[in-house]
């Protein structure tokens, strides 16, 4: 007799894989529950992660006035006396818009969300607790593990959610700090160090490594370095962090080269650990790795028991909420006998620094490495029409291209609107283009697309003519 289940997709988590496959699932005609801890839908994409600390972003360059810094200078400000106040405002509006629209979009589809934590307690039963007590049990056809990370918070970090603080406690904050101790320089790290330097705090990142953001093309972390001590950032690269002391209600970091920093705020971003533990995994027969992540299937997201999915940051690597939203969307149709074409190889990175970085495809590093023949392109936004209008004095755009087949093998960008150019880059390599494409397009004028062409041409420019059976483009006057 075939067991009969109150859903036939149950969702753990409402983040952005969860929200994308309870959306795909109901669209496909299934009854989905999505089951989600806290008293928001959204996750930690919504309330504590991305959206936050992009809203903060866009908020900190409007009210500085920094995009016409380069014009009239850095004491220029379009507002003078920032306060916390003003930042949170706008936080508080865009957080709401964003919950808003997807409560709607739940209700649209005829998916139905229950507030509490949940845990199994066998491979297809799930009881879900609220305020302590166990509300209610249910049970799924198929279910997907979307519960994403936590801020992993190692023993020797001091945390009391006011001057020592994780990420998710960023957008708490009672009071604009003077200035600002950042332990890690991965992205998190660094979005959030070059946010606050451009708010004019003094900022001084940590991190273990000898550089930051490690997976970046090294040419772009160079003129990104560059920009970022000009403006007076400190940099502690190669150094960890050993304890945290808090002094005169200021925390100092002490390093494990002897070294003491000390701020107004101190923000340790290590890392994150998959949140799980309150799942009960061993119920239905799963188990995490010490960070609390779950191991799938990288085609059909499908864990060893093969019901159950798991899909977005708990999953690890590349975590991020644009591939999140995929998985659960892909997840989905697997489990529902929909097949789905694979994703396009390469998908980009958004560092939504200040400047801004985006990276899609492969580094010159990793070009060197494969001992594939390569030339790059460069272009400066400054050399653009649209670069002098805006007055940027920074801005750089990065081809690499194989020098055998005149393939586009990766784009890499740091500077205004660095995140939407990319876009061009990756279509490109997703199709399998050469970049002659650049030369060849007609783009709008004047645009900071324009630089893709400027970087073809100054590739062009390098490669030796009659390679192989490849013809160069034709030559055009830069
Ligand atoms: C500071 C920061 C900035 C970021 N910026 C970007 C960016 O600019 N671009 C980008 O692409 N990505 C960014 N990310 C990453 C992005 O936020 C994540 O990749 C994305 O949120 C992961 O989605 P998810 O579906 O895995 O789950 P999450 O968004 O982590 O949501 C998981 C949900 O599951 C719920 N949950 C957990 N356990 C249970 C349980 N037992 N029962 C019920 N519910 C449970 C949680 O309450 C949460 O709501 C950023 C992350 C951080 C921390
Ligand atoms: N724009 C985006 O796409 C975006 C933004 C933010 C976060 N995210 C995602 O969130 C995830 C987590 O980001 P994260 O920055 O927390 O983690 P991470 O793992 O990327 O970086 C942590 C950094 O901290 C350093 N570190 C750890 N312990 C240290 C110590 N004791 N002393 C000094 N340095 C130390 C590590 O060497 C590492 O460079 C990433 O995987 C990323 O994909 C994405």
């Amino acid at each position: 007799m075939t067991e009969t289940y109150d859903y036939d997709l149950v969702v753990i988590g409402s983040g952005p894989s969860g929200r994308r496959a309870g959306v795909q699932a109901a669209k496909l005609g299934r009854s989905v529950l999505i089951i989600e801890k806290n008293t928001r839908v959204g996750g930690v994409c919504v309330h504590t992660g991305t959206i936050p600390s992009k809203t903060l972003r866009e908020t900190v360059l409007n009210l500085t006035g920094w995009r016409e810094q380069a014009f009239y200078g850095r004491a220029y400000r379009a507002r003078k006396d920032i306060t916390i106040a003003d930042l949170n405002s706008r936080l508080r509006k865009t957080l709401d818009y964003e919950v808003d629209m997807l409560d709607h979009q739940f209700a649209r589809n005829g998916i139905a969300v229950v507030h509490g934590t949940a845990r199994f307690v066998d491979p297809h039963h799930i009881t879900i607790t609220m305020d302590k007590r166990v509300a209610r049990t249910v049970s799924g056809d198929r279910i997907i593990i979307a519960v994403g990370t936590h801020p992993h918070r190692p023993a020797n970090v001091p945390f009391d959610g006011t001057v020592v603080l994780d990420s998710d406690e960023m957008t708490s904050l009672a009071r604009l700090p003077r200035s600002l101790t950042v332990i890690g320089g991965g992205v998190i790290g660094i979005e959030y160090a070059t946010i606050f330097s451009a708010l004019d705090v003094q900022v001084s990142v940590v991190e273990a490594r000898d550089s930051i953001l490690d997976f970046v093309d090294r040419g772009i972390i160079a003129d990104f370095m560059h920009q970022l001590c000009d403006r007076g950032m400190r940099f502690r690269l190669g150094s960890r962090l050993d304890s945290i002391t808090v002094a005169d209600g200021q925390p100092v970091a002490v390093l494990a080269d002897g070294g003491q920093i000390r701020s107004d705020i101190l923000l340790y971003t290590g890392g994150r650990s998959g949140a799980t533990d309150q799942l009960g995994l061993d119920a239905c027969g799963l188990r995490a790795d010490s960070r609390g992540r779950l191991q799938v299937d990288p085609k059909t997201f499908q864990t060893g028991i093969a019901h159950i999915y798991a899909t977005g940051d708990v999953i690890g690597f590349p975590s991020l909420a644009s591939t999140s939203l995929e998985q659960g969307r892909i997840a989905a149709c697997h489990a529902f006998g929909q097949t789905v074409p694979p994703a396009p190889e390469f998908f980009p990175y958004g560092i939504y620094s200040v400047p801004e970085i985006s990276t899609v495809g492969m580094t010159e590093e990793q070009a060197k490495e494969k001992s594939i023949p390569y030339e790059c392109g460069i272009a400066r936004f400054r050399e653009t029409s649209r670069g002098h209008i805006a007055g940027m004095h920074s801005g750089m755009l990065k081809l690499v291209i194989s020098l055998e087949t005149h393939r586009l093998l990766g784009v890499h960008i740091v500077g205004e609107s660095a995140t939407e150019l990319i876009h061009i880059g990756q279509a490109v390599l997703n199709f399998g283009g050469t970049f002659d494409y650049f030369i060849d397009a007609t783009f709008n004028y004047p645009t900071l697309a324009e630089a893709y062409k400027i970087a073809a041409l100054d590739a062009w420019n390098r490669i030796p003519r009659r390679r192989g059976n490849v013809e160069p483009p034709s030559p055009v006057a830069t």
